[in-house]
């Protein structure tokens, strides 16, 4: 199993049949196994280096420093940096454990930093004083406006594809009031044996919360996905470049249209093609994960075009923040 290549610029530049093309790729990929990788999504490779130089420069800075802007843990949303271990992500999504995982005392090896939309006075970002980092925050804010346009191109392929009226997803991820989040991940180099003994992770199987999430990796590899037909066996998200794009569907999409596209399962792991998988260490790992999120007073039950006539949904009416705080509280 294996994970399709799309290229967003046949939506964005292509002709009427092209874009309808693209459309029903993304949508049939989706449907496999949630995910699809995008090349040609419309960040430069200048701005996809910047972001990884900035990714890299700011999990180097001394302990202290990213103390200044740690996040506070619990059910808001995140902002700025979590240590190693802060967020367990066993825990935020129990219903993504294998079966043969025990509950209770799994870790994370990783650290983040995560950042809002400049717009979002409710949860202010935090940021480091400029000659600290210097073009940090001007990256980070440039990076996520383009986010935002990949996601509405995507979510618009998806409408197309579904057959429902523009805006049925995007109209409630508006940048104006936008609740999507930009993080950093840093898996610090680490003995295998000690994900072996099978109480630390990179990070636990999980489903994300929001309605889609665009990732950059590095080629260090260790991205899996669950095969659908295959419960709990996973297959690697290979990086053949470090500014190509996986996306996934998340929670919230599987939620609107009511499991007709189901969130993608996925962990970092061990390597599958590292060498010596039992002993050794593994290198530090670096990614970064734009989360596209409903606006927080946007329900996140099933939409009625997902609903066939005289059924129940299968999710019900819950405003997005309700539901983010919900699923976070478990996470702390
Ligand atoms: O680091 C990765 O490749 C995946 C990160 C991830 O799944 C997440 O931050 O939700
Ligand atoms: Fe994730």
């Amino acid at each position: 199993m294996y994970i399709q290549t799309l290229d967003l610029s046949q939506f964005t530049k292509g002709s009427e049949s092209e874009r309808r093309a693209f459309a029903s790729d993304l949508l049939s990929n989706f449907s496999r196994n949630g995910f699809v990788k995008l090349v040609n999504h419309g960040i430069p490779d200048s701005e996809v280096s910047k972001l990884w130089e900035m990714n890299n420069s700011f999990f180097k800075l001394p302990t202290k420093e990213k103390q200044k802007i740690a996040n506070i843990p619990g059910p808001n949303p995140q902002r700025g940096w979590s240590h190693i271990g802060a967020e367990n992500s066993a825990t935020l999504y129990q219903k993504g454990l294998l079966k043969s995982e025990v509950k209770g005392d799994l870790k994370d090896a990783r650290e983040h930093f995560d950042m809002g939309s400049k717009n979002d006075y409710q949860y202010p970002n935090k940021w480091l004083d400029e000659n600290v980092l210097p073009g940090f925050c001007a990256t980070m804010e440039c990076a996520f406006g383009a986010f935002e346009t990949i996601s509405e191109q995507i979510l618009e392929a998806l409408e197309v594809s579904l057959g429902v009226p523009r805006g049925t997803f995007f109209d409630k991820v508006t940048p104006e009031k936008s609740a999507s989040e930009f993080r950093f991940n840093h898996y610090p180099a680490i003995d295998i044996k000690e994900i072996n003994g099978g109480r630390v992770s990179r990070i636990w199987p999980h489903f994300d919360l929001g309605v889609i999430t665009l990732l950059f990796q590095d080629s260090v590899g260790g991205l899996e996905f669950e095969n659908r037909e295959e419960k709990d066996t996973f297959s690697m998200i290979k990086c053949e470049s470090p500014s190509e794009l996986v996306v996934n569907i998340s929670e919230t999409l599987q939620r609107w249209s009511n499991d007709r596209l189901p969130a993608g399962l996925h962990r970092v792991s061990i390597p599958q093609n590292l060498a010596n998988k039992e002993a050794g260490t593994l290198p530090e790992r670096f990614s970064m994960a734009y989360f596209c999120k409903a606006d927080r007073d946007v329900s996140v039950g099933a939409l009625k075009e997902f609903v066939a006539e005289n059924s129940m949904p299968h999710y019900r009416d819950l405003s997005a923040i309700e539901y983010q705080k919900q699923r976070l509280e478990s996470a702390y």
